[in-house]
Formats: C-alpha cells, structure tokens, sequence
C-alpha cells in the first residue's frame, strides 16, 4: 500500500467551477484519505484522460459549458463500462436523478449535501470498485492458475493442490487494501502465507508481527497505538505504536481469536474509520498499513458462542484462506522430511543424514497435532541424535509415541467382515492384517507393528508362525 496514494486507481473530479474543485477534492483527502484525485473543468478533455486508463471513479457535474454531465455519462459507460460515476450536481430534480442512474451512474449527490455524506459515498464506490478488481483478478488467476511470483512462496514446502490454490488467492488479494484473515491449526504455516502476502503487496514499509494472544486491552492499544509523554502514570516518553512501525507496510495481528471483546471494539474502530488516537492525543492518525489477522481458532464457532464480534469478523473475513492440517496434506510429507533434513544438517554443521526405508509411511500414520511445527520439531531432534549415516526411526517412533500413539484413528464406519460369507477363521484373519501391515509399511516390522498397535517382538512371533 502506498502511503501517497490512496486508493490505488485514480479519482477523477468534474466540473467547471475550480473553487469547488478545490473544495472538493480538500475534504476528500482530510476525511478519507482519498489522494489520488485528478481534477478537470474542461468537459472536452475528460473523455480523453478516461482513456489514459487510470482513472476509476469519475465524480461528476451535470451542467457545463460544451458537454452536459448527461452526455459524458453516456460516453463513459459506452466507452469505459469499467469507470464508475457517482453525479455531484447542484440540481436536486427526482427526475434527472432517475435519468442519471438509466443512464449508468452508481450514485448521485446534490451540491447542497452535507459534505460527509459526498465523502462517505465515494469510499463507498472506492471500496465496491476494490472489491470488484479483486474478484476480477481472482478469477482470472484461478482459471488460468497460473502464479505470477512464485518465489514469494519460496519459503513454503508443498506440493498440495489446496495449498497451491491458496497460493493463487493470496497472489489476487496481495494488493488489496483490504484485511486478510488467515486460518488453520496451530503450526500449519500460517505466519509464512502472512510474511508472503507481504511480499506480494508491494508495500515498501515493513512487516511488523504482533501476537495479541493475553494482552489485556490497555497493553493492546498501548501497544498497537502508542501513547504521548504523560498519558498515564509512568508514561515519560513518546511510545511508538506499531500501527505507526508498519508504516506502507504490514500489520500481521496473530492469534486474533483471542482478542479481548474491549480490544475487538477497538480494532473494529480503527478498520471501519481508518484512523486512531494514540492513548493521551486528541490528534487523530491515519492507518497506512495493510492488515493481516491469523488465529488457529474457529471464529465463526466463537461468533456463535459470543466470544467474538460479528461485526468485527465480517470486516475481517473479506479475504479469507483456511490453510489445511498437514494430516490433510500427506503428500508434502516425503518434500518436507527432505527440506527439514537439510535445513538441520546444516544448523548442526552435519552430513545431511539418509533417511531410512519406511520413514516415510511411518510419518504418514501420524495425524501431526502440532502440523508443520511438529515435524519439523521432529526431524531436528532426529539429526541432532544421530550418529550414523542412516538416520534412526527411533526418535521418531518415540516421538509419535509420546505423543500418544497418534497412529491415523481410521475405524472404518462398517465392519471389514460383515459381508464375508463364511467368516475367516482368526488365523486366517490374523495373517490378512499381517500381511496387510507388512505391505503397507514397505516390509518395515517397527512400522507394521506400529500400524497393528502391537509390540514388535509379538509381530516377529505371529509373523515366524505365519509362515511356519
Ligand atoms: N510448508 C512449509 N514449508 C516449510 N516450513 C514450514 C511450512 N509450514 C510451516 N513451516 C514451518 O513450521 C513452523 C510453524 O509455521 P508458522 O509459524 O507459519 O505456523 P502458524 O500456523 O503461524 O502457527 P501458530 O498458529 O502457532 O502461530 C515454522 O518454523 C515454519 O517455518
């Protein structure tokens, strides 16, 4: 987000009067921010500077020298179906109001009205065109599915069809001014999207990180907005908000699920008007960040609990991508067992260690509570036992182990054996399953006892019997 420029198309202001102009376009960068403002008093010349292709809104005049506001809003939506045209006219007629609007304005103000209500109405139409861009770009992405910078997603290992839709989504909303909201359980990779939305943005300010799980609501604005020399007891200096830190950058509110419900009124008030007061000033700041929000909770569950504001979670959820749990994603398990293995070999100044046979459908029994995390938890804690040059299952056994077994709880809805007409005697079923788990677990004897929740000298007895 450019701090110069606001919003990022460009608005382009009508009419033959230039002190109104003036006026107009003053009260619309005071009140909203809205910067990247063009005015023309020349009837003839708008046409040709809509065609320039910068221009998004057109606020426009209807009496003036040479071309009638009516005939330009002709022009223009013939022309340039995409510019929108909100009519500012000194006329307050119903009947050129109904005209106007057959004629394809979005909306239509009189020069009398309270000046607000002409700034409220063109954020409206800013914040509607946006939106409309963005759809506009999102489907275009997803039905080429095509990533036009891949190398912001550099740092994310995966080869996950769900992940790489994500992708695309994230490439789309990047630019848009609007919050990203990003869910998933803990440990799934969520602060990495965040840190590539930012990338992506193009936003030349930095990327300010702000965990507000357990801040209570003072430290929250404290902490988000800063405060002036005095403003409570204790406050000698100037407190630097991080609002003001992710200044044309990112403000990325992890853990927003836990956000006090004092704290969410705040954060609803400083998305809805744009603007703060950090604690102790009456001299309200305007927000020049892009918001990005991450909890691993289910918001909409806690909205239905009253735990979280409704308000605040439809403002927040404009873009939104739940990022699967790794248990859901197996396929990117062999990918990132291989990136951990040398990301680790190299912290610890070792051998990037072979992995041994079987790991893999080892690591694919486990449901991963603690997703990406916990892998990659997983496999440091490996290398940095390891001594040989084939890395041991052990850690890992014990690690899934410890962890409660967490062997993939599939109890099948329906009885194996309820069709089999005569049933199998228990041998006989006995050495199914074991030379089912033996096949799944690529003849690996710790993997299939794993698999069949016995020990392995018990799975070496049956399987010595089994074959006599
Ligand atoms: N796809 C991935 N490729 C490589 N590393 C990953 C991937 N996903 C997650 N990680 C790593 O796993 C760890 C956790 O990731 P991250 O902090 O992004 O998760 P999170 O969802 O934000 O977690 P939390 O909800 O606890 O804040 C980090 O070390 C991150 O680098």
């Amino acid at each position: 987000m450019d701090s110069e420029f606001y919003p990022s198309f460009r608005v382009l202001l009508v009419d033959d009067e230039p002190a109104w102009l003036r006026s107009l376009s003053l009260a619309l960068e005071s009140s909203s921010g809205i910067t990247n403002v063009e005015s023309c008093s020349d009837s003839r010349k708008v046409l040709e500077i809509i065609a320039q292709g910068e221009i998004g809104l057109v606020l426009l005049d209807l009496t003036m020298p040479h071309l009638s506001g009516e005939e330009l809003l002709v022009q223009i939506a013939e022309r340039f179906p995409a510019v929108a045209v909100i009519v500012v006219s000194g006329l307050n007629q119903v009947g050129k109001v109904v005209n106007c609007m057959k004629l394809g304005a979005y909306d239509y103000y009189v020069k009398t009205d309270d000046e607000e209500r002409i700034v409220c109405g063109v954020q409206r139409a800013i914040k509607h065109l946006e939106l409309q861009r963005d759809n506009k770009e999102m489907t275009r992405r997803f039905v080429s599915c095509e990533l036009q910078h891949p190398e912001a997603f550099r740092a994310i290992c995966t080869a996950d069809r769900a992940m790489q839709a994500i992708f695309a989504y994230i490439e789309a909303v990047a630019v848009s001014p609007l919050p990203l909201l990003i869910t998933g359980e803990s440990g799934c990779g969520k602060e990495l999207l965040a840190q590539a939305t930012h990338r992506l943005s193009g936003c030349r300010g930095d990327l300010v990180a702000v965990n507000v799980a357990g801040l209570d609501d003072t430290v929250f604005a404290d902490t988000l907005f800063g405060h002036v020399r005095g403003a409570f007891t204790g406050a000698e200096g100037v407190r630097r908000g991080m609002i003001e830190a992710a200044v044309n950058g990112t403000l990325f509110l992890d853990e927003i699920g836990d956000l006090s419900i004092a704290s969410q009124v705040k954060l609803l008030r400083l998305l809805q008007e744009g603007e703060y007061f950090p604690l102790g000033s009456d001299q309200p700041r305007r927000l020049k960040a892009r918001i990005v929000v991450a909890t691993h909770q289910n918001l909409e569950s806690k909205v239905a609990q009253g735990g979280f504001r409704r308000d605040l979670f439809y403002r927040l959820r404009t873009h939104h991508v739940e990022v699967p749990p790794l248990r859901s994603r197996k396929g990117d398990i062999p990918y990132l067992l291989d990136l951990f293995l040398e990301q680790a070999a190299q912290m610890l100044d070792k051998k990037k260690p072979t992995p041994p046979p079987g790991l893999v459908q080892l690591l694919s029994t486990y449901s991963f509570p603690g997703n990406v995390r916990e892998f990659k938890a997983m496999v440091f804690d490996a290398v940095s036992t390891h001594k040989e040059r084939m890395l041991s299952m052990d850690s890992f056994v014990k690690a899934i182990s410890a962890a409660g077994g967490g062997v993939a709880e599939r109890v099948p809805d329906q009885n194996p054996f309820a069709g089999f007409e005569p049933l199998p005697t228990f041998a006989n079923a006995a050495n199914y399953l074991l030379d089912e788990a033996m096949n799944r677990s690529g003849g690996n004897q710790t993997l299939a006892a794993r698999l069949l929740g016995i020990s392995q000298p018990s799975l070496w007895k049956r399987l010595k019997l089994a074959r006599g």
